[in-house]
């Protein structure tokens, strides 16, 4: 079969993250998960956790659940790029997104989650999307919810459609031929690191030369921002009149009244575009905007977060969704 989800922004002008309905155990049990294709675990904010780590989310209770049963032996530890992390223990459970059920989904239960996420109360956990090779579990690493469905899908692959401060679909086991104009272009996606992970052809900035050089990304929903090689972002910022490197933000920011850039990528013989607007993040200061593009520097690729998912090319005047198709050959 196929099924559908939304994708809703949060903070509705910030983009920050994108939330999706799940729907877990017996009776049905709904929260609010934050699909992260950057990441290979589904953890959910949980009866287990110390009152003082929660604010607000809703939490899942295995007791409340007929078609719970505890993983014995099993706990899990997940650090985030941003240093954020949670801990727990692991039920088999049943998980229901978009009508598709995985009758046996291990499912991290958190007894523990740092300070950033009991301060998100829209968010009720996360849905890892990358391969299984980077789930925390131990001492057995356990499958994501797309591999264990994959067998029920119609086709194996999912489309992320995110939209700018506009409510997005993840689409299992199809592709809508309604949500893209055109060929599809498809890139060789390396799973070494267990992410989705591919090479960009190219890049160009505003109406500049298109310059040809491969540059290694991951695609990550989980990702707020768009994170390329330093030469790229130094390139882009060029053009950008007043942007400088802030040190006490460890980013580039810029006047709010700089006319931004649209920022140009290859994908094979592809040509996507980020609107310049996308690229101011939000304001710092009155005066003073943070930079959508910031460096990847230290990161072993560039990350092709929400900032460059989210973005609709214009092509003769209408919008065309960019969607990232991602499955096996
Ligand atoms: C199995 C681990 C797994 C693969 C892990 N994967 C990731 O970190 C990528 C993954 O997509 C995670 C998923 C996030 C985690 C926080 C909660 C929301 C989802 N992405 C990141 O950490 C990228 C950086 N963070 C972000 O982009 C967060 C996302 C966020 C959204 C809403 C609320 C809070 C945070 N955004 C911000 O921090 N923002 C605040 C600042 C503003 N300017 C932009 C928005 C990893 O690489 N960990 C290795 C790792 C460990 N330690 C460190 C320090 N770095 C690491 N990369």
């Amino acid at each position: 079969g196929t099924g559908t989800v939304t994708a809703s922004p949060y903070p509705a002008e910030y983009d920050r993250e994108y939330l999706s309905p799940v729907s877990l155990g017996t009776p049905a049990q709904i929260l609010d998960l934050d699909f992260d294709t950057g990441s290979s675990d589904l953890w959910v904010f949980s009866s287990a956790l110390p009152k003082s780590q929660t604010g607000g989310q809703t939490l899942y209770s295995p007791g409340n659940s007929s078609t719970s049963s505890v993983l014995e032996n099993h706990t899990w530890s997940i650090r985030y790029g941003d240093g954020s992390g949670s801990s727990g223990t692991v039920v088999n459970e049943l998980v229901t997104i978009g009508g598709i059920s995985a009758r046996r989904q291990a499912l991290e239960i958190a007894t523990q989650v740092s300070g950033s996420f009991t301060q998100d109360a829209a968010s009720d956990g996360l849905l890892g999307l990358a391969f299984n090779s980077i789930n925390t579990v131990r001492p057995t690493p356990q499958k994501t919810w797309f591999d264990n469905v994959q067998s029920s899908l119609a086709a194996p692959l999912f489309t992320v459609n995110l939209k700018k401060a506009a409510v997005g679909l993840y689409t299992f086991g199809a592709i809508d031929s309604k949500a893209h104009t055109g060929s599809i272009a498809y890139a060789p996606v390396n799973t070494k690191n267990g992410f989705w992970q591919f090479p960009l052809t190219g890049y160009a900035v505003g109406t500049g030369k298109f310059s040809n050089s491969s540059i290694d990304v991951i695609a990550d929903t989980g990702t707020t921002l768009l994170m390329l090689p330093t030469n790229v972002v130094d390139a882009y910022y060029k053009g950008v009149k007043g942007a400088y490197y802030d040190t006490e933000y460890g980013a580039m920011v810029f006047p709010c009244t700089a006319k931004m850039p649209d920022f140009i990528f290859g994908l094979g013989s592809y040509r996507g575009s980020v609107p310049g607007s996308f690229i101011s993040y939000g304001q710092i200061n009155t005066s003073t905007c943070y930079g959508g593009l910031q460096s990847s520097e230290g990161l072993p690729f560039g990350i092709l977060g929400d900032i460059l998912l989210k973005a609709q090319e214009g092509n003769d005047g209408t919008w065309s969704t960019f969607e990232i198709g991602l499955g096996k050959p």
